[in-house]
């Protein structure tokens, strides 16, 4: 199930393949494969655990990793994480990463990246006209739906090809979620995004493809609808059943019926 590309009809825009990263001696990530479209949201879901976000490290060259990341048809596995960045890939961490005492106007300058060309104003007010009404406002006193759009308006400033979301909706109330389900959904229309997600409903309404991980490798790769449809493999590889998968809004998260392993 892992050997190909199911499902994606262009070039992948990032391909990974045997993907490993150890840590403190720890084998975390034992061979991850991974294929982000060229447009439109890839997911990439697993359990609390499953190594999400050491994958989402390891391709940013956080961490020590061996293995192949061609990213724009480029390996890019030896390179350290500020040319990869260079190359364009902007990461929207999971705690959003906004600076709660600076203006919208401030966390978008901060966001500058030298040497990456005119910085994406229009870009940005344009998919978030909001960012320019509030662009005077702290954004410690935003929403938190409001704050993923600075946090995904600052990867939209610098030209990026791919932007990465870390669990975006963590911790988020079910009416924010929608909102963020909407920040997404524009920034996709601009630039691929990598999904990072334990709500599964938000999966279905935004991603075309995803890929599961369990216990740091892949598990599946494929259509996220037909993932999402099927009963038992929901249940096997996310422990959900079909009554939470297919739900809508903001509920289905997976965090809940899963526990952190290092918890
Ligand atoms: N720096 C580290 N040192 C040791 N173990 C780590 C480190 N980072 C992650 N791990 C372990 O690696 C495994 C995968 O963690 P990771 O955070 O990548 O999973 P995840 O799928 O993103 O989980 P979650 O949904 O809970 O964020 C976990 O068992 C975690 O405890």
């Amino acid at each position: 199930m892992t050997t190909d590309a199911p499902g994606l009809a262009a070039e992948p825009l990032l391909c990974v393949r045997d993907l490993r990263v150890v840590i403190g001696g720890r084998h975390i990530l034992h061979g991850v494969d991974l294929d982000v479209a060229a447009s439109g949201v890839t997911a990439l879901l697993g359990r609390n655990g499953a190594g999400k976000t050491t994958t989402v490290r390891g391709v940013l060259g956080l961490v020590p990793r061996t293995g192949s990341v061609r990213f724009a048809g480029e390996e890019t596995v030896r390179l350290a994480t500020h040319a990869l960045v260079r190359r364009g890939i902007g990461y929207a961490p999971e705690d959003r990463g906004v600076f709660a005492a600076l203006t919208v106007a401030e966390n978008l300058r901060l966001a500058e990246r030298p040497g990456a060309g005119e910085p994406a104003y229009a870009l940005v007010h344009e998919l978030f006209p909001e960012l320019r009404q509030r662009a005077a406002q702290r954004a410690g006193t935003l929403s938190g739906g409001q704050q993923q759009m600075v946090a995904i308006g600052r990867t939209l400033l610098n030209g990026n090809r791919l932007i990465i979301a870390d669990e975006p909706t963590k911790g988020l109330a079910p009416k924010v979620v929608t909102e963020v389900a909407r920040v997404l959904e524009r920034a996709a229309q601009a630039v691929p995004v990598l999904l990072v997600e334990q709500n599964l409903a938000l999966v279905r309404r935004l991603a075309e493809h995803c890929v599961v991980l369990a216990d740091g490798r892949t598990a599946h790769r494929g259509p996220a609808a037909d993932l999402l449809a099927d009963t038992g493999a929901t249940r096997a590889l996310l422990g959900v059943g079909r009554h939470t998968a297919a739900a809508a809004g903001g509920g289905s998260d997976l965090s809940t019926t899963s526990r952190k392993a290092d918890a």
